[in-house]
């Protein structure tokens, strides 16, 4: 009696041990009590939101409400802001620690943006030829020049650009296509493996032929990290999301 007692036990406690083990890494982002002010301006009001992991969310909402605002305090980007505030707490679950992102340093933050990198609605394409956009962040992980190739002809594939710079890739990026340029930023984003991608309308300036193969990149994406997404097109969320937040007025 004694040991079927202590067998009941010791089976609950270990169920106990593996469902918390279950939570801690079921979401990699949380938020929560999120205010967010532009000067005095309010634009995000106690907000919450749980991120699960190798999920995808797609954030709708009118013009202006602050989808693109929620992204940047994502991975603090918020910070460069100088007339951004807010309060709240935003957990980042980094190998299975759940860390508030909120209270790293300056100098802890260039490392958080490493594993959870924003990709803009604008690319910020870099004053270079198109292989150096690619090879500067490598440069800054100090990967040699011989296994930044591989890694940048690898990613250039992925983003389905490949073929179409292969034989120009030490010409300036700016001479590349809105489109062109859009699939780079992405790429640039992908070269270090990112945990979570934070897509700001990705397929923006895509033709429909090409969006839809964004969209299926998205998805096999999700196998190796977390995407959040904000996109103006229905078809596009209801293809790729798993869940939907909606931000109102
Ligand atoms: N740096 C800033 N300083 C002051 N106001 C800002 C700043 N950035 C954004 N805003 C304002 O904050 C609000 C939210 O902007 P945000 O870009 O996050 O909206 P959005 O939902 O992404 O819009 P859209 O769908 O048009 O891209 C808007 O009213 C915008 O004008």
């Amino acid at each position: 009696m004694y040991h079927l007692a202590f067998l009941f036990l010791h089976l609950f406690y270990k169920k106990l041990l593996l469902e918390g083990a279950k939570n801690l890494s079921k979401n990699i982002l949380k938020i929560e009590n999120l205010n967010l002010y532009y000067d005095d301006k309010q634009v995000l009001k106690d907000l919450n939101l749980n991120i699960e992991k190798n999920s995808i969310t797609a954030i709708s909402g009118p013009s202006g409400i602050g989808k693109s605002s929620l992204l940047l305090v994502l991975n603090q980007m918020i910070k460069e802001y100088e007339n951004a505030s807010f309060t709240g707490k935003v957990y980042f679950n980094d190998d299975n620690k759940d860390i508030d992102i909120t209270t790293l340093s300056n100098k802890e933050l260039p490392n958080l943006r490493k594993k959870i990198v924003y990709v803009s609605q604008h690319p910020d394409i870099l004053p270079f030829s198109i292989f150096e956009n690619l090879y500067f962040p490598l440069k800054l992980q100090k990967i040699k020049k011989d296994d930044a190739k591989k890694l940048i002809t690898e990613v250039l594939k992925k983003v389905h650009l490949y073929d179409e710079v292969k034989n120009r890739l030490d010409d300036s990026a700016y001479l590349l296509s809105g489109g062109q340029q859009q699939r780079l930023i992405l790429a640039r984003a992908l070269i270090l493996k990112p945990k979570v991608l934070l897509l700001d309308e990705p397929t923006a300036s895509l033709n429909e032929e090409l969006a839809l193969k964004i969209e299926n990149l998205i998805l096999e994406l999700k196998k190796s990290c977390t995407i959040v997404i904000i996109s103006h097109f229905k078809s596009q969320i209801l293809n790729v999301a798993d869940s939907i937040f909606s931000l109102e007025y």
